[in-house]
């Protein structure tokens, strides 16, 4: 197989590794010479005892790419086998990705004209993904690939997904990945099943991060980006920094970034936009980018030793934790897995517990409701950006509510798709109850351990976050040692500003046609099957049967949800306590439990309650932060209210969120 007439050998001693030029949550990539031909080559080295992908879906997506012809698409050209590692060899883009470039050249966004050029260029490589019934799901500037006379390639197809697939490899898996920032609410809302206008979305994010440098939302941790992505209005071009861009680039924004997905127009739709009729060529404005900089492998260099330089500095916990979410938003990452039933569990406690969390709104994004009164007349007709308030209030409500929204991943999701008149149908992911098989699906997800254990904390329900650190270190241990690498072995134990880490299981990464799994429809009754892997459910935090073999030692009690002993949720989710506990309970008779000290408890099972317990300390502590800075905030009001927090002044609709999130914080603390 090969580009054209030409074939690549699958031979390895064929391909002279170079530098490293990025790394992904489950691939390094490296700058490469094909030696036969003497042509630079990228070679994507998967390593396979990282992926939870089993091989088959592995080497479809490998399949995949190798049959994509488009110039707009990085295709492979060949992969094979190499010591445990999946080697897929690709073309070289000798300018990295868009998100790489503005870390290191453009970290408030790029121009206008090159904004649009890459857009357009991306478009089309969507048009040709979705015509052939694929939906890319990791659209994002890290995806989007440069080549040095200004050529633009889509990349990445490890979490994309088919739109024709069925069967069991569909509902084979039961986490959603997806990088959070990126992803369209629908994915995450209960009800509505997705499809290829999930893309359109995560377009309209790309967008924004092109033009600010980063996407919206990035500087918080997953969990709050996926209630804040259903809660808030949708971001767009409303800055004052964003008088610079034209109007036309603010309709296509908004027409992107639309809640209701059939209101988002298609790729073909989008390409006639005025926006895309006035771009320029790439070579024109794309090219001239890079002009001055140094070689790609120079950048990526600097970029991870800055990385890891920001890191080393920041010693304090809730520090760290926000320089890990930035560092993994900056490398790209994509692998955030979403254990759904994990995510499931804790919105259903959210609901009950936690109302207020629905009200926490950002002051950057509270403007979003007030905004965006210019967007509304599109020449395509595009909603109003108050037009979905209705939507809002009903997102709201559902936080709040009963249906609060839960990502749910159906057993039986089926895409339906055809191909109609040679344009897709809207190939939906059904989600509907009848078609979710909870049960069966649920059972399947314990037996093959892939929910997250230990307490459900945000910080734990996107299993990397905090984590992290540790599998940073882990990769570095497993990696082996390339012929041809470079990079000094002290430097990749730092932070890698191209390497993913942490990001634990990666379970549909690789599969190009990967199910789509995540959907809504979560049912929060008692007799919910899906609750069928709780073991514990603590406060709004839950202990899942992820790691069956952790757990299955640990009597299983069900703890009423709203127990009136557990008003602390915060605290109660430290479980340590309760585990040792019944820890204690199963040791044999006779022995006191004074010797809880010299329990002869295997690390095994302590290193993970140790590693809750450090999420929960870093949680707290990022709850007291938030609170301090609303107090902060609140303060020159504060004296006018005789000590009583104020409403929040920006937003009707924020009245009282903040002493309601301060009230459920002191619950916490006090508790
Ligand atoms: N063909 C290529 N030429 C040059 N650089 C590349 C190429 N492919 C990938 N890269 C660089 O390597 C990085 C990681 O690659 P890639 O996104 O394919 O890995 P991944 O493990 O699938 O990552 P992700 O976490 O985004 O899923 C990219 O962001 C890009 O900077």
């Amino acid at each position: 197989m090969g580009s054209g007439s030409r074939s690549y050998s699958a031979n390895p001693q064929d391909y002279k590794l170079l530098e490293e030029v990025g790394y992904g949550a489950s691939a390094t990539v490296y700058h490469a010479v094909y030696l036969p031909y003497n042509e630079e080559v990228a070679v994507k080295s998967l390593d396979l005892d990282r992926c939870n992908s089993n091989f088959d879906d592995i080497r479809k997506e490998a399949q995949i790419m190798s049959l994509i012809d488009h110039r707009n698409v990085v295709k492979s050209y060949c992969s094979f086998v190499v010591d445990r590692k999946l080697w897929v060899i690709m073309p070289f883009m000798a300018q990295g990705s868009c998100l790489h470039l503005m870390k290191s050249a453009y970290p408030d966004g790029f121009e206008e004209d090159a904004i649009g050029s890459i857009l357009k260029e991306t478009l089309k490589a969507l048009d040709y993904l979705h015509q052939h019934g694929h939906i890319h799901r990791d659209v994002k500037a890290g995806n989007i690939l440069l080549d040095s006379n200004g050529e633009v390639k889509l990349s990445d197809f490890g979490v994309s997904a088919s739109m024709f697939d069925t069967g069991d490899r569909q509902r084979s898996r039961n986490t959603f990945v997806g990088t959070p920032c990126w992803m369209a609410p629908e994915v995450l809302q209960p009800g509505t099943g997705y499809n290829f206008k999930a893309d359109i979305w995560s377009f309209g994010i790309t967008a924004l991060e092109l033009a600010h440098g980063h996407a919206p939302f990035s500087k918080y941790p997953p969990m709050k980006v996926l209630l804040m992505t259903i809660q808030n209005a949708p971001p767009g071009l409303d800055y004052d920094r964003d008088r610079k861009f034209s109007k036309s680039f603010k309709e296509m924004v908004a027409m992107c970034l639309v809640k209701d997905q059939t209101k988002r127009p298609s790729v073909d739709k989008l390409l006639k936009h005025s926006f895309f009729k006035q771009a320029k060529p790439p070579e024109l404005s794309v090219k001239k980018l890079f002009a001055d900089l140094p070689p790609l492998w120079t950048r990526v260099k600097a970029l991870q030793l800055k990385d890891a330089a920001q890191l080393a500095l920041k010693r304090m916990p809730s520090a760290e934790q926000e320089a890990i979410s930035q560092s993994e938003y900056k490398r790209g990452v994509s692998a955030w897995n979403f254990d759904v039933d994990d995510l499931k569990a804790q919105a259903s406690l959210v609901q009950e517990e936690d109302d207020d969390i629905a009200e926490i709104k950002e002051e950057d994004e509270n403007k979003f409701f007030n905004s965006n009164k210019d967007t509304s007349d599109s020449q395509f007709g595009v909603d109003k950006r108050n037009s979905d308030n209705s939507q809002e209030n009903e997102f709201a409500l559902q936080v709040g509510g009963s249906n609060v929204p839960a990502l749910h991943v159906g057993g039986n999701d089926i895409l339906q798709s055809d191909k109609r008149n040679g344009s897709i149908a809207e190939a939906t992911t059904s989600t509907s109850e009848k078609d979710m098989g909870t049960g069966k699906i649920k059972t399947q997800a314990v037996k093959v351990g892939k929910t997250q254990s230990g307490p459900l904390v945000p910080g734990t329900v996107l299993g990397h976050y905090l984590p992290e650190k540790g599998r940073l270190f882990e990769r570095f241990e497993n990696e082996n040692q390339l012929p041809g690498e470079k990079i000094n072995r002290d430097m990749r134990r730092a932070p890698s500003f191209s390497g993913p880490l942490m990001l634990p299981n990666r379970a549909s990464a690789n599969s190009l046609s990967a199910p789509i799994k995540s959907s809504g429809g979560f049912r929060d009754s008692p007799d919910d099957k899906s609750k069928a892997n709780l073991v514990q459910i603590k406060g709004r935090f839950s202990v899942t049967s992820e790691n069956l073999d952790l757990v299955k030692d640990i009597p299983a009690s069900s703890v009423s949800r709203r127990s009136s002993q557990d008003s602390s949720p915060l605290r109660k989710s430290a479980s340590v306590g309760d585990w040792m506990l019944d820890f204690k309970q199963q040791m044999p008779t006779g022995q006191s439990s004074n010797d809880s000290a010299n329990l002869n408890v295997p690390a095994s099972v302590i290193v993970p309650h140790l590693h809750n317990l450090y999420q929960q300390m870093s949680i707290q502590q990022d709850l007291i932060m938030s609170l301090l800075s609303s107090l902060q905030t609140a303060e020159p009001n504060d004296a006018s209210q005789n000590g009583k927090l104020p409403p929040m002044p920006r937003s009707s609709e924020n009245n009282g969120s903040v002493s309601k999130f301060s009230l459920h914080i002191s619950r916490h603390l006090n508790a």
